[in-house]
């Protein structure tokens, strides 16, 4: 259970989310994402309620979820071709290769899900969310299985975001990652706020996280 959370998240800004396993933190980023429903309050994107299923939510928000949602029989350059044509993409060919570089899947551009390596299959599922236009980017622990190397270069990416005007909402174990890539960090802990502020201030050995900070 979620308490009353109150958050604004502004263009241009990166909010982190942290906490223990089970504190909350995929519950907001669903309901910010307009997948669950509040029982009370509610969300709001650009001034209208939040709602997935709305074709301008579909077109402006980009969520990368905690599980992986790929087709069996697609390469990856097919899911990021796909994606990229369903959201009115034209010539996505350069752009694609690209976000294939960036994320280190140029080696793998052929291969279908099952070949690739979880830390692959994750870039993948993030490349998918940056070949498609965004405003708003929810990330649910994006770090999962990716190499230091992979974290340091998620953290440019959300940086690049950022700098691009999206917004985004990262949930994450990483402090590090929060500290890097977010101006704000909130501590939930059973679905309650117990610490928001900048990740320097929030995220040290004596803040809520204690010795994972
Ligand atoms: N589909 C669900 N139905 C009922 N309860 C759920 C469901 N999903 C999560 N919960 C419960 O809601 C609480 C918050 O879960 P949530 O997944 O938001 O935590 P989390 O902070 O993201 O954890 P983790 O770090 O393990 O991913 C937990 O007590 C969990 O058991």
């Amino acid at each position: 259970m979620l308490h009353p959370i109150d958050l604004t998240l502004d263009a241009g800004e990166c909010v982190a989310v942290l906490g223990h396993n089970g504190s909350g933190k995929s519950t907001l980023l669903r309901i910010a994402a307009g997948r669950d429903t509040p029982t009370t309050g509610q969300v709001e994107f650009d001034g209208a309620p939040m709602d997935e299923n709305d074709p301008r939510v579909r077109a402006r928000v980009a969520v990368v979820g905690d599980t992986a949602a790929c087709y069996p029989d697609l390469t990856v350059r097919e899911h990021l071709r796909l994606v990229a044509t369903a959201h009115g993409v034209a010539d996505a060919g350069e752009w694609i290769d690209h976000v294939l570089a960036d994320r280190r899947l140029d080696g793998h551009a052929d291969a279908v899900p099952s070949a690739l390596s979880s830390g692959q299959l994750q870039s993948l599922l993030l490349a998918c969310a940056l070949v498609r236009p965004r405003d708003l980017l929810l990330l649910d622990e994006p770090e999962q299985r990716l190499d230091p190397d992979a974290r340091r270069r998620l953290a440019d990416l959300i940086a690049a975001e950022t700098a691009d005007g999206v917004g985004v909402l990262l949930v994450t174990h990483h402090a590090e990652l929060a500290r890097r890539a977010a101006g704000r960090a909130l501590v939930l802990r059973d679905g309650q706020v117990v610490a928001d502020g900048a990740p320097d201030d929030v995220l040290t050995a004596d803040g809520p996280l204690g010795g994972e900070a």
